[in-house]
């Protein structure tokens, strides 16, 4: 007799079906049990409206918790960087694999780099924190670019350089990475360049809080450094009070003397859009090895930002 198999509620865009195919295939591995794929609509993949218009975090998380609550589905995946940081009631993030490749990439015509888009360059990104970081650059190396604000998913984006419409779009590696098309891209952009996302290339495996089955097996999949990296990296963008759409960036890397691994380093930046103004630090300590020693972490580069007023270029609060 087979197993019941455990349903994962999915998005139904290429990259959420990509990656839950994925983690289908490892929850299958570690639990022995089949997994089928259940598509779920959300309102951010029927609304045409800019992600900054609609608002808040999340709008792609919510209908994947609710089909959780509701038992319609056993587990669900999401990009962590989607992922609101207030902890949901009744819901775990059961495991968070090994990060990939965290980088913002470029997808420009005639295969060139960021630095070598024409004068003016037209480059397509609707995420605040890659303007503030893109204009920020322009700004210091004598370059001029126009950011243009663009949504939609992979296929959409690349498609405005195919069509001439844009030079240049800025995407997270990840992602292209995830649905095969990492081929078409044309510069890896340097973290020092443009700081990633708080969680991005990360995913989050999510169950209800009462599944102690599942949330035993799920453990296998999750990787303790890649989830105090995330941690701290979230830690700081709730303690900054920002949304998923604020212009923040950040990211927890280890630091190693040869093979030793000595210590945890948090970077993190918040701009304005127009990048004239960018409050950049990072802070080090002591690998965490608890939750709350990651959350210190990401509190206290916080602290830091906000005392160099980080707080007055983020705008608009998100709730
Ligand atoms: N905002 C949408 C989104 N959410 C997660 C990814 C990429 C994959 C990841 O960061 O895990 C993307 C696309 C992008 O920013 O290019």
């Amino acid at each position: 007799m087979t197993e019941k198999a455990l349903r994962l509620g999915t998005r139904r865009s290429k990259l959420a079906m990509a990656q839950s195919g994925q983690v289908a295939d490892a929850v299958s591995q570690v639990t022995g049990r089949p997994v089928e794929l259940v598509e779920i609509t959300t309102y951010g993949d029927v609304s045409r409206e800019h992600l900054a218009q609609i608002g808040g975090t999340g709008v792609f998380v919510a209908a994947l918790r609710e089909a959780l609550l509701r038992g319609e589905v056993d587990f669900a995946v999401h990009s962590l960087k989607d992922l609101p940081t207030a902890q949901h009631e009744g819901l775990v993030v059961a495991a968070i694999p090994e990060r990939e490749d965290p980088r913002d990439v470029v997808v420009a015509r005639d295969a060139r780099k960021l630095t070598d888009l024409p004068r003016g360059a037209r480059i397509g990104t609707g995420a605040p924190r890659r303007m503030a970081q893109l204009n920020a650059y322009a700004r210091t190396h004598g370059m001029e670019i126009e950011t243009v604000p663009i949504r939609g998913n992979v296929d959409t984006r690349i498609g405005y350089v195919r069509s001439g419409e844009l030079d240049a779009v800025v995407l997270a590696a990840a992602g292209l990475n995830r649905v095969g098309r990492i081929d078409e891209v044309t510069d890896f952009l340097s973290v020092d360049t443009v700081l990633p996302a708080p969680g991005q290339g990360a995913l989050a495996i999510e169950c209800t809080a009462d599944n102690a089955d599942l949330i035993a097996a799920l453990a296998e999949l999750d990787d303790p450094f890649t989830r105090a990296a995330v941690t701290a990296e979230r830690s700081l963008l709730a303690a900054l009070e920002a949304g998923c759409s604020a212009p923040v960036g950040a990211l927890a890397d280890l630091l190693a003397d040869g093979q030793i691994v000595k210590e945890m380093r948090l970077r993190g930046v918040v701009g304005t859009t127009d990048g004239s103004t960018l409050v950049q630090l990072s802070t080090t300590g002591p690998v965490p090895e608890t939750h709350e020693a990651a959350m210190a972490l990401g509190r206290e580069l916080a602290t830091e930002m906000l005392a160099q007023g980080a707080a007055g270029l983020m705008g608009e609060r998100a709730h």
